[in-house]
């Protein structure tokens, strides 16, 4: 077993963590980290949980620490789910003190040596670790998983950039309360309401997007070059966040073959089988009223996304419109950190 830690491990990504990590074959959570009003605390008493499952008995008297390198021991993994201001002055000081930092947190996710992965989309992007710890100094490293509305958006995307040229793509997304925190939103905000603004999320969709789908020549990455405009609104949904995609294509295409690559669609996880990879990363629904949240959010134990609604205007034949569905703080947060870091220990 490899020996991990949770950064900010009393928040909602952070109890995500622990509730996908409760059973998994490789991983064993040893620390737990949070701000100094959690520290020298037992989990249960640290945290107001939030999860559907109970806490995990392993860690219910775990001693929270403070989220410091000096006081996590005998860690290989730390995963992180700070804010992304106390992720950028922390995680790198985990790399530097030889921790492997797989985290949530935008802090790091543009920088030019920090790989911006998600495992089934561009693995190969894991070769900046090395560029990495020769600019940096460091034993350890940080690798990065994309913000939630990204990653369902760029595994869709994926399987079509692959076979087809984008000239543009517009999204409107519907995002979960959970995709704020706990204390977020306030219930005023979002009973009987929707919130049309979500704070840096369309830059962050749109850069991360072509980030993602950009050629890693070996030292750089160069973004791919289709436009890419968002906006993002946030619902009175829980867990899941929903997008509305309007595609433009260069030229006329066959929708029977877009719905066979998004069916199709595997990758690397999936070849290596590793143990948070969904067996289909995309599911296509034929239904006219799916996906919806409650039904669909928890496909692929919540790491596949699931597109309906497939569809071309009959006066633009070069259009394609579809709905997704992904788990946000699953395959959007926590999970995207663990299949991240099963595919660094499998490869590397
Ligand atoms: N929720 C989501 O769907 C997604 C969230 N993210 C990102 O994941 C990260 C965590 O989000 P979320 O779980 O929602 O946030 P929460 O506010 O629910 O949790 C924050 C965690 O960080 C700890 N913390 C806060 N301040 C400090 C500090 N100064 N030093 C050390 N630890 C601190 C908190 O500890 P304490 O309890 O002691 O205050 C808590 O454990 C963020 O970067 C967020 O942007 C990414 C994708 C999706
Ligand atoms: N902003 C996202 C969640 C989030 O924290 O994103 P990021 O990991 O990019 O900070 C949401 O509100 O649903």
């Amino acid at each position: 077993m490899v020996n991990v830690g949770i950064l900010g491990a009393t928040g909602m990504v952070g109890q995500r963590f622990i509730q996908l990590l409760e059973d998994h074959p490789k991983f064993e959570i040893t620390a737990l980290t949070a701000s100094q009003r959690s520290a020298g605390k037992k989990y249960q008493d640290a945290v107001t949980w939030h999860m559907d499952t109970p806490i995990p008995e392993a860690v219910q008297d775990t001693v929270v620490v403070d989220t410091d390198p000096s006081q996590v021991k005998d860690v290989e993994i730390v995963f992180s789910a700070l804010p992304a201001e106390n992720a950028a002055i922390v995680e790198p000081k985990f790399a530097e003190a030889g921790m492997k930092v797989a985290s949530n947190a935008s802090a790091m996710r543009m920088e030019p040596d920090v790989p911006l992965v998600i495992p089934e989309v561009n693995p190969e992007h894991l070769d900046l670790i090395e560029i990495q710890q020769k600019n940096r100094g460091w034993d350890g490293f940080i690798v990065t998983n994309p913000n939630c509305s990204t990653i369902a958006l760029v595994l869709t995307l994926k399987p079509i950039y692959d076979q087809f040229d984008i000239n543009r793509v517009y999204v409107s997304t519907m995002q979960a309360v959970s995709g704020a925190g706990y204390n977020g939103v306030p219930s005023m905000a979002m009973i009987d309401n929707l919130v049309p603004f979500i704070g840096g999320e369309e830059e962050k969709m749109e850069s991360e997007t072509l980030h993602l789908l950009g050629d890693f020549d070996g030292e750089n990455v160069e973004p791919a070059t289709f436009g890419v405009s968002t906006s993002c609104h946030r619902v009175p949904v829980v867990d899941g966040h929903t997008e509305a995609v309007f595609m433009e294509m260069d030229e006329e295409f066959n929708l029977e073959d877009v719905k066979k690559s998004l069916q199709t669609f595997q990758a690397l996880p999936q070849k290596l089988n590793l143990y948070s990879a969904p067996e289909h990363p995309v599911i296509v629904r034929e239904e006219e009223n799916r996906p919806q949240p409650r039904m669909d959010r928890m496909r692929g134990k919540g790491m596949a996304v699931t597109v309906g609604r497939l569809r071309q205007d009959p006066t633009f034949p070069q259009s394609l419109k579809y709905v997704l569905l992904g788990h946000n703080t699953v395959r959007g947060a926590a999970g995207a950190s663990i299949l991240n870091a099963e595919l660094i220990a499998e490869i590397m």
